[in-house]
């Protein structure tokens, strides 16, 4: 069996890879990076070391690598192939949207009755996969389409397993931590398919993947935020902040009684599932950056992701969402030169006010009631850290300070 996977990077070497290798797939990573894609060729396994007490290790083997601008080399991989995953990030599909779609008109050409193709896009996020077929579905004609319809199909997954960025003399090495789980929904599948070892083929996702984004996500990026104005680099540091980790607990405690109410959870069960993510973000035998955790700050800003959609929901079944409303704010004050979305952030508050950026980017309209909670939160952790070096906040907190002067009656 053959598997073409888009993402030679932390999640896919270290999780999507070695579950699809010991599956029994010949796994084909796409990739850009010239360094990795050649020692993949060469070797055809690489090492894996668990981030545990031993730290066991062990090989992944039956990989190669294509260069992903090797178009055409791509297309032909993905028409022998049974299976297509990605963990490229939702922001990349579109750009890997175009090659996959070369690769299913070469399948469809050869074939009037092709095998199944199932391509899944193991990104954080609600819908990857469907995401995905929209944006490969814009580089097909419409007869095409049809025939994908067909044989094509694109379920939506949950994959969680923490793979910190990191280096190593071979390029290709990667430490995990033990904890892996991968979901997939047996309604997205079609025809005969081979279950994958390893994941885990449920009835509905939407459970696994709430429970998985509202308290992996969500308390993984509270934690960067909140260490993040402590002064904090990493997740380690964070978590062995008492102050932080009762507050991570409480913007947990927030999303599981949301997604109790929501899924029927048992409560206890919710709160020992808790308790152990917590300690997943905090492991201490490998070093998981703020910065990673912390990235991308507006998409996880966004409507439909780890913060906005859990604090919405919790707020309308009358739930509460202080800390969840502390999470939002103080991931409103992120700031990293070296993240493209932590800058764009920063220059819509600054250039559109914040008032603007809640309604716009966080699609929190001025009317919500967490509308003004978060405004005055963002506030007061603006004063709170005003003085802490390096986080620049005198501006916003004094520009602040003179709008609530001239707004008070
Ligand atoms: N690292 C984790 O702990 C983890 C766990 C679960 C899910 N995820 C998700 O997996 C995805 C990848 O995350 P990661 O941590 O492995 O990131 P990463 O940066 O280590 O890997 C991303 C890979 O995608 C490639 N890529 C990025 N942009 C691209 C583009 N425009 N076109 C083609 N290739 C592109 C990069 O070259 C890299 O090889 C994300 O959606 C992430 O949310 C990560
Ligand atoms: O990958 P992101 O940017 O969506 O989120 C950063 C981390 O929270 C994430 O990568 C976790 O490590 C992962 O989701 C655990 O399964």
């Amino acid at each position: 069996m053959k598997a073409v996977h888009f993402g030679a990077g932390n999640i896919g070497r270290g999780f999507i890879g070695p579950v699809l290798s010991r599956s029994g797939y010949k796994v084909c990573f796409v990739g850009r990076n010239k360094r990795k894609i050649a020692e993949l060729q060469k070797r055809g396994q690489y090492p894996v070391t668990l981030a545990n007490e031993n730290r066991d290790k062990f090989i992944v083997d039956n990989v190669t690598a294509i260069n992903l601008n090797d178009t055409e080399k791509v297309a032909e991989a993905i028409a022998d192939a049974e299976l297509v995953t990605t963990a490229v990030g939702v922001s990349a599909l579109k750009d890997i949207a175009g090659t996959i779609a070369r690769g299913i008109e070469l399948r469809l050409s050869r074939s009037s009755k092709p095998q199944p193709l199932h391509i899944i896009a193991c990104e954080n996020g609600i819908g990857g996969s469907q995401r995905l077929r929209k944006s490969v579905y814009r580089h097909l004609r419409p007869d095409v389409i049809k025939q994908a319809e067909r044989s094509v199909a694109f379920p939506n997954t949950m994959v969680d397993r923490i793979v910190p960025v990191q280096k190593h003399a071979d390029p290709l090495e990667v430490m995990v931590e033990p904890f892996s789980e991968w979901i997939v929904p047996r309604s997205g599948m079609i025809g005969d398919y081979n279950e994958i070892q390893g994941v885990r083929y449920v009835d509905s996702l939407d459970p696994y993947l709430e429970r998985k984004l509202f308290t992996v996500n969500t308390g993984h990026c509270s934690a960067a935020y909140f260490g993040y104005l402590e002064g904090y680099t990493t997740l380690q540091e964070a978590m062995a902040d008492p102050g932080i980790r009762a507050r991570v607990y409480g913007v947990l405690k927030e999303t599981g009684a949301m997604l109790v109410r929501l899924h029927g959870f048992d409560p206890s069960q919710h709160d020992k599932y808790i308790k152990k993510m917590m300690e997943r973000f905090a492991n201490r035998n490998f070093k998981d950056k703020v910065s990673r955790v912390a990235r991308s700050p507006l998409r996880k800003l966004s409507p439909n992701e780890r913060l906005i959609r859990p604090a919405l929901k919790a707020h309308e079944l009358g739930l509460e969402t202080s800390h969840l409303v502390s999470a939002i704010a103080s991931a409103l004050l992120y700031e990293n030169q070296d993240d493209p979305e932590a800058v764009s952030l920063q220059m819509a508050i600054r250039s559109s006010g914040i008032e603007q950026v809640l309604s716009e980017e966080l699609g929190i309209p001025a009317e919500h009631p967490l509308h003004s909670r978060i405004l005055e939160e963002y506030f007061n952790t603006c004063i709170q850290y005003k003085h802490k070096a390096g986080l620049g906040f005198e501006a916003i907190a004094d520009s602040l300070s003179k709008a609530a002067i001239s707004d008070s009656p």
